[in-house]
């Protein structure tokens, strides 16, 4: 079980209490089977009936619950190795207590819990065997072997659903954060750094199989003005409009990033120049046509930048600097429009 801050006493309680009943119905058989005094039958059934309440009780008093819970962890280990002489150090259940004790301390998560458990452990199973010098009977009876069972069937059940739930639960959380690592969270486009890995696998992908792909590089224009004369606030709003209709514009299986600030990045695979350009033209057209309901006067326009993969092109940063060679042209030569560089040079696409 993982030990979490909230409200951990009430969560260990009851698996406190069961553990008690079962620690104690294999003491009992070795008690009985040892003929032991009626005192430590006594102690035996005033520590399980008592501790798990007394337990709870100073966790839950406490101005720190986990501290408090840990604590009562290493005393819960105390008694464990108190009941070793006590048994006449009878082995199975001895070692039963002892192995499940521990392991409990591995498994809450706690670092070194358990090694932290060993010296109160030990120092009690000294402490009553040079107080008491029981003697030594290390064989164990068929009921004791039966009643030993049950704790060690329940503790191994009882850990590994616990190891289960958590395997799933970090899986979980790792394919969130994978999905986030993913996503640029403004415009719900892919993150820079993913989509830098798709290009670079698209451009091998290219050098493999000459299948045309096509690359994007969109950028608005003066969106430094926007944010001047509007605020802040509306040039988010505008960047949130803008990775829509981006998204919406592309086909299925295109892949939309947001670069960085105000530009953007589209990967065309399987689409020739003409293909993207249409892409391109698309998008450009959308967003001159975008209109933000609490500001209808702003507009809104981009340049867009093409370069289509060719096979000189070496690395990823050879066909992004064409087609920011063909945004330099698209911006240079008065803004919202497309051009296109690469194979056939520098071109521009005159606007819609
Ligand atoms: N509101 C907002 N502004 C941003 C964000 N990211 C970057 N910016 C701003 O966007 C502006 C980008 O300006 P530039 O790309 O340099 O220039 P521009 O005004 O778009 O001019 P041209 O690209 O030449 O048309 C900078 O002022 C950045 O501070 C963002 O997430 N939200």
């Amino acid at each position: 079980m993982t030990l979490q801050r909230h409200r951990i006493h009430r969560r260990i309680y009851p698996l406190r209490i069961l553990g008690m009943a079962l620690g104690g119905l294999s003491i009992a058989a070795v008690l009985h089977q040892n003929q032991a005094p009626l005192a430590l039958w006594a102690t035996m059934v005033a520590t399980c009936l008592a501790w798990p309440h007394l337990a709870y009780l100073h966790a839950r008093l406490s101005p720190d619950p986990h501290r408090a819970e840990a604590r009562n962890l290493l005393i819960d280990s105390a008694i464990a190795g108190a009941w070793v002489p006590l048994m006449q150090f009878c082995l199975l259940p001895s070692v039963v207590l002892v192995m499940v004790t521990t392991f409990d301390k591995l498994s809450s998560g706690i670092r070194r819990l358990w090694l932290q458990s060993l010296p109160g452990m030990a120092g009690a199973a000294l402490l009553l065997t040079l107080w008491l010098q029981p003697q030594p009977r290390l064989e164990s009876s068929l009921t004791v072997v039966l009643c030993a069972l049950p704790l060690l069937i329940v503790h191994t059940f009882a850990v590994s659903v616990a190891s289960y739930r958590l395997i799933r639960t970090v899986s979980r959380q790792n394919q969130q954060l994978e999905e986030l690592r993913r996503t640029d969270l403004q415009t719900g486009l892919y993150s820079r750094d993913h989509w830098l890995q798709q290009a670079q696998a698209a451009l091998d992908a290219f050098q493999a199989s000459a299948r045309p792909v096509c690359l994007l590089i969109i950028d608005i224009d003066h969106f430094k003005s926007i944010n001047d004369q509007y605020g802040h606030t509306v040039g988010d709003e505008v960047i949130r409009a803008v990775g829509l209709i981006i998204r919406q514009s592309v086909r299925a299986h295109d892949w939309a990033g947001r670069y960085g600030g105000d530009e953007f990045t589209v990967l065309c695979p399987q689409a020739t120049r003409d293909e993207a350009q249409d892409i391109a033209q698309r998008i450009r057209d959308r967003i001159e046509g975008l209109r933000l309901r609490e500001q209808p006067q702003l507009k809104v326009s981009s340049s867009i930048g093409l370069a289509a993969a060719q096979p000189r092109y070496q690395s990823l940063r050879e066909w992004m600097n064409a087609a920011d060679a063909a945004l330099y042209r698209a911006k240079h030569a008065g803004r919202n429009q497309v051009a296109a560089g690469g194979d056939t040079g520098p071109g521009r696409l005159a606007p819609a």
